[in-house]
């Protein structure tokens, strides 16, 4: 597989008048046409800030600092907002944000504001425009009536289905979902994900999926990327995550989540809070809250550092 996505030492902080919150700090990865990038970690450890900054869109006040984000070619850090509108977003990277399906406008149908979507990335007259979103309507399993329909008209499995279609118009080759599954219930769970596999297969997609949900990356992703205060603990392939794990942060996320097919007679939690991101952080950024911790990741920072195929780790204790 050849590579679709490289990311170089990026740092993207928020410009806050409390001070510079370092949500991306020097991360590096690199990903695979075809492939599925899941990102997890705890809430703030900088999952979504990674993903806007990957459609060259921080939101404010965030702004790349440094490093580079390489599409097809092109690092996306240094290209016009314009160029990036007409010829990127949407078009080669598109994103499904937090909570899409409930920031649908309540008094417009659902036809008229995939329209706008549509409208906003490429010139179109308006029948053959319609003729586009029935037919991604059909691609994602909803009947072409459902654009005549208002978001109240559907349920919630139904909305998220159709910020999925307004987000493969385009034929992205890199579709970001934020969450996407998180307030649909389990059956609806599953909908979504086997709609994300069949979409992948017929339009030769990559996903990031960003969750916090380390059971849910399991069913989707090749690898997996675990996230800790900005910055990349590790990577894993998706079959070596239960048996190969080797961070220290990984390792407590994973006895902390429920498994259908192990007994676990005590679920753990995690003691202490994630690193606050205004602060300045000289050792490794999980040292507070880690057991396995020696003098020097007090002083020194962990460099990511390649230890299996496909397999990252940022940890002292790891070679
Ligand atoms: N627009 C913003 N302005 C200032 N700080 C922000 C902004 N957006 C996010 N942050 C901060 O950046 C850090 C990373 O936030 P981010 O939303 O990327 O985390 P996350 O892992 O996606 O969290 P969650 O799982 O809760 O969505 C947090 O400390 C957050 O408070």
């Amino acid at each position: 597989m050849s590579d679709l996505l490289k990311v170089e030492n990026l740092k993207m902080f928020y410009h806050t008048s409390k001070g510079q919150v370092k949500a991306i700090n020097d991360i590096s990865f690199d990903m695979k046409k075809g492939e599925t990038l899941g990102i997890v970690g705890e809430s703030g450890c900088g999952k979504t800030s990674l993903g806007t900054s990957l459609l060259g869109m921080p939101s404010v006040p965030g702004k790349y600092e440094s490093g580079k984000i390489i599409i097809d070619g092109e690092n996306i850090i240094e290209l016009k907002e314009e160029y990036i509108r007409k010829n990127i977003r949407w078009a080669k990277i598109s994103m499904v944000f937090q909570g899409a399906m409930n920031s649908l406008t309540p008094v417009y149908t659902i036809g008229k504001q995939m329209l706008e979507t549509l409208n906003r990335h490429v010139e179109m007259d308006k029948s053959e425009a319609l003729k586009l979103i029935e037919e991604y309507l059909g691609y994602i399993g909803l009947h072409s009536s459902v654009a005549n329909r208002y978001p109240h008209e559907l349920s919630g499995g139904m909305k998220q289905r159709a910020v999925i279609a307004a987000a493969l118009f385009l034929k992205p080759k890199l579709i970001i979902l934020d969450e996407p599954t998180t307030a649909l219930d389990v059956i609806v769970q599953a909908q979504i994900i086997n709609l994300l596999k069949k979409l992948k297969k017929e339009f030769d997609l990559s996903f990031i999926f960003i969750t916090h949900d380390l059971a849910l990356e399991s069913e989707i992703a090749d690898r997996v990327c675990v996230m800790y205060g900005g910055k990349i603990a590790e990577i894993v392939r998706n079959e070596d995550i239960y048996k190969n794990a080797k961070h220290p942060y990984t390792k407590r996320l994973l006895a902390a989540t429920p498994r259908l097919k192990k007994s676990v007679s005590k679920l753990e939690f995690i003691e202490g809070v994630p690193p606050d991101l205004l602060k300045s952080h000289k050792g490794c950024m999980f040292y507070e809250r880690c057991k396995e911790r020696i003098e020097k990741c007090k002083t020194e920072e962990p460099k990511i550092k390649e230890i299996g195929s496909g397999h990252y780790c940022t940890c002292h204790l790891i070679s």
